[in-house]
C-alpha cells in the first residue's frame, strides 16, 4: 500500500469542502477501494486520480497533490475548484493527462510547461484563466490534445509546433493576432470566439486547380460533437445523443450555414433540452476495461461517422486523452431492458483474441449504445474491396489466411460460450477486423436477436445469410457456419457476396462458385491478386472446400464451427506436414492437379 500517497490525498481532501462523500479511510486499501484512486501494478504508488463532479470548492491546498510524485492521470474537472493554477502541480513531472476543465480556477498559467514533459493530455476549458497561452507548451513532445476554450487568455497564439498534437480547442477567450502557420491544420471552429485577424474565419485558399480537401477525409464539423457537459450528471447522456443524432443527420441533409461551435456549447444548450433527459441510462463497464474514459470525455468526444449498418449507425469517437473508440448506436432494439441487459452481460463476457471486445454499453428509453475499441485499419471488407489507390494494400494470402483462421477461431468460442448457445447472428467481412496479430477478429456478434428487422436485408447483408433464415432473428450456430463459408468464398475469389457485373446482373457468389466448380474446374474463381504468389493453389483449393462445405444449404449438413476450424487449422498441416510459413513451402502444384479435389468439391458439397 502507497501509505505516503494515501496520507497525500487525505491530506488533500480533509482541507477541502466537497458536497459529494469520498470513500478514504486510512484503514482501508486504497488502491482496492479508494474511489477515483488507481495505483501501479505492485501497488506501490498511485499513478492516477479522477474526482469528476465531487463538489468540491476553494483553492487545492498546497503540498498536497504535489506529494503524489508518481502521479500520471489527475483529474478535477467538473467541480468549483477555484483560486490559481495549482502550484503543486508543478511537482508532477510524470504526468500525462491533465484535467482541470469546468472549475473556476483563474489567473495566469505558469510560464514554464517544460516541467510535464510526459503530458499528453491538457484540458483547462471553462474556467477563468487568463494572460497569455505560455510558448513553452511547444516543448510538450508527446501532447496530443489541447484544450483552453471558454476561458480568457488573451494575446497572440504562440507557434505551438507539435506535431503529435491532434486535437486543438482554443475557442471563446480574448486572442488576438493571426493564426500561427503551425496551427493551420486544424479547423476554424478550433479558434472561433476570439478576435483573431480575419483570414481565420474565411475559407482555406484553394489553388485554382486544387479540389479542397474531401469533408469525409477528416472529421467534418457538422459530426464533431463539440460538447462540454457541465457537472458530472449521467443524465445528460440524452442531450449528447441528441446532438450526436442532430448532427449526424444534418450530414443527409442540404448543408445549413455553419454555426460557430459556440452555439453548441451544452452549457447553454442545457436548460432548453433538459426536459427530455430521463436519466435512467447509465454507461456499464465490462471488467477489465481498462480505458480511461467515463460518459462524459464520450460523450464531448468528436465524432465521425462510420457507416450505417443493419443495427444503426456507428461512429468513430476521438477521446480528449487521445483514445479512439467505436460507439454504435442501436436502432429498433425490439427487446425490453432486461432483456436486453442480458445479452450485453452475455456479449461483453466473451473475452477471447479473435472477439472484439465490448467494452460497454448504455441503455436507456430512448436510446441504446455499444462501445467498442475502434480498429484504425478497418474491417475486411474495407481491406478486401475498398478501390486501389484508397489506402489500399491488396491483402496478400497469408493476410487472408489469418483473417479465415482468427475468425474461425473466434466464432468457435462464441459458440462455446453461454452453454453452447451463443450465436453470432452477423457474420461477415464488415464485421472483422484485424487484432494485433493481424489475425482476424470478429465484432458486432449477438445482436441479431435483439433488433427488429424494418426492412429486408440490404445487398451486403443479404449475400452472408443462410437460405433457411427467413427472420433475421432467428439466426443459429448453423447459421453462423454458413455466413462463415461465405466469408471464405469472399476471401478467395476477392469478390462481395453478392455483386452486380457491369450489366445489370446480379451475382449471388455462393452460386457463381459452385456453378464454376460443378461444370468444369477453373482456377478463374480465384482473385487474380492471388495468383502471383507461389505454391498456394493446394491451400486455395482446401478452403474452398472448407467454404463449399460450409454453405451446405441444408443446415444439418454443415459442420460445427469446431470442426470447421479443426479443417482451417489443418489446411497447412495437411498440405506440407510443417506447421504454416511460406518458406517451408517448396512442393509444386500445376493446375491441373486441381482438377480431381474440384470435382470432389463438386460431389460432396450440398448445392444450391
Ligand atoms: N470497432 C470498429 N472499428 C472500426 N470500424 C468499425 C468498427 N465497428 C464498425 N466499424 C465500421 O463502421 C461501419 C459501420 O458498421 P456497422 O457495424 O454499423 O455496420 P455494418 O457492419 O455495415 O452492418 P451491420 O450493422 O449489419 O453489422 C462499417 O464499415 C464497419 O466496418
Amino acid at each position: 500500500e502507497p501509505s505516503e500517497d494515501k496520507q497525500a490525498l487525505l491530506d488533500f481532501a480533509n482541507n477541502m469542502y466537497h458536497s459529494r462523500p469520498l470513500n478514504w479511510d486510512v484503514r482501508t486499501s486504497a488502491c482496492n477501494l479508494w474511489t477515483g484512486v488507481t495505483c501501479n501494478h505492485d501497488k506501490s504508488r498511485i499513478i492516477a486520480v479522477r474526482l469528476p463532479g465531487f463538489g468540491f470548492r476553494g483553492s487545492v491546498p498546497s503540498n498536497t497533490l504535489a506529494r503524489l510524485s508518481a502521479l500520471q492521470i489527475l483529474s478535477l474537472r467538473s467541480n468549483g475548484f477555484s483560486g490559481p493554477f495549482p502550484s503543486d502541480l508543478s511537482k508532477l513531472g510524470n504526468l500525462t493527462s491533465l484535467y482541470l476543465q469546468l472549475n473556476k480556477f483563474q489567473g495566469p498559467l505558469p510560464q514554464n510547461f517544460s516541467v510535464w514533459e510526459n503530458l499528453s493530455v491538457i484540458n483547462l476549458s471553462d474556467n477563468a484563466f487568463n494572460g497569455s497561452i505560455p510558448a513553452s507548451i511547444s516543448n510538450l513532445t508527446h501532447l496530443t490534445a489541447l484544450n483552453l476554450s471558454n476561458n480568457s487568455f488573451s494575446g497572440e497564439i504562440p507557434d505551438l509546433n507539435v506535431p503529435s498534437l491532434q486535437l486543438l480547442d482554443l475557442s471563446n477567450n480574448n486572442l488576438t493576432g493571426n493564426v500561427p502557420q503551425s496551427l493551420t491544420r486544424f479547423p476554424n471552429s478550433a479558434f472561433s470566439g476570439n478576435q483573431l485577424a480575419p483570414e481565420v474565419s474565411s475559407p482555406p485558399v484553394v489553388p485554382p486547380n486544387e479540389k479542397p480537401e474531401k469533408k469525409s477525409s477528416r472529421i467534418s464539423e457538422p459530426a464533431v460533437l463539440g460538447i462540454i457537459i457541465g457537472g458530472s450528471s449521467l443524465g445528460f447522456v440524452l442531450i449528447a445523443v441528441l446532438l450526436i443524432i442532430c448532427y449526424s443527420n444534418k450530414e443527409a441533409q442540404p448543408k445549413a450555414p455553419k454555426k460557430p461551435k459556440k452555439e453548441v456549447s451544452l452549457k447553454r444548450e442545457k436548460k432548453t433540452i433538459s426536459a427530455s433527459q430521463d436519466g435512467d441510462g447509465r454507461l456499464v463497464f465490462f471488467e477489465n476495461c481498462n480505458l480511461a474514459f467515463d460518459l462524459e470525455d464520450l460523450l464531448r468526444a468528436s465524432a465521425e461517422v462510420l457507416g450505417k449498418g443493419s443495427f444503426g449507425t456507428t461512429y468513430k469517437a476521438a477521446l480528449e486523452d487521445g483514445t479512439t473508440v467505436a460507439v454504435k448506436r442501436l436502432k429498433e432494439v425490439s427487446v425490453g431492458k432486461r432483456e436486453f441487459e442480458l445479452q450485453m452481460e452475455a456479449v461483453g463476457n466473451v473475452r477471447h483474441e479473435n472477439v472484439a471486445q465490448l467494452r460497454a454499453y448504455y441503455y436507456s428509453k430512448d436510446e441504446k449504445l455499444m462501445v467498442y475499441d475502434y480498429y484504425a485499419q478497418g474491417s475486411v471488407s474495407a481491406l478486401l474491396h475498398a478501390k486501389m489507390g484508397e489506402k489500399r494494400i491488396p491483402l496478400d494470402w497469408e493476410s487472408r489466411v489469418r483473417i479465415a483462421t482468427g475468425a474461425a477461431r473466434g466464432i468457435t468460442h462464441i459458440h462455446s460460450e453461454c452453454g453452447g448457445k451463443l450465436v453470432h447472428g452477423n457474420m461477415k467481412a464488415s464485421n472483422i477486423f484485424l487484432n494485433s496479430q493481424q489475425y482476424g477478429c470478429v465484432s458486432d456478434l449477438g445482436l441479431a436477436t435483439l433488433i427488429t428487422p424494418i426492412a429486408p436485408p440490404v445487398m451486403r447483408t443479404a449475400g452472408y445469410r443462410a437460405p433457411e433464415v427467413t427472420d433475421s432473428r432467428k439466426v443459429s450456430q448453423a447459421s453462423d457456419v454458413y455466413s462463415f463459408g461465405v466469408l471464405l468464398l469472399e476471401l478467395l475469389t476477392g469478390k462481395s457476396p453478392i455483386h452486380a457485373t457491369g450489366g445489370d446482373e446480379v451475382i449471388h457468389l455462393v452460386r457463381w462458385v459452385n456453378s464454376v466448380v460443378r461444370e468444369e474446374w477453373t482456377a478463374e474463381v480465384f482473385d487474380v491478386e492471388l495468383l502471383r504468389f507461389p505454391n498456394i493453389e493446394e491451400e486455395m483449393v482446401e478452403m474452398l472446400r472448407i467454404g463449399m462445405t460450409c454453405v451446405a444449404r441444408m443446415p444439418e449438413q454443415r459442420p460445427k464451427m469446431s470442426d470447421v476450424l479443426k479443417m482451417v487449422e489443418d489446411m497447412r498441416r495437411v498440405n506440407t506436414g510443417n506447421p504454416p510459413s511460406t518458406e517451408t513451402r517448396t512442393e509444386e502444384s500445376t493446375p491441373a492437379a486441381l482438377t480431381p479435389i474440384a470435382a470432389d468439391i463438386a460431389s460432396t458439397s450440398g448445392q444450391q
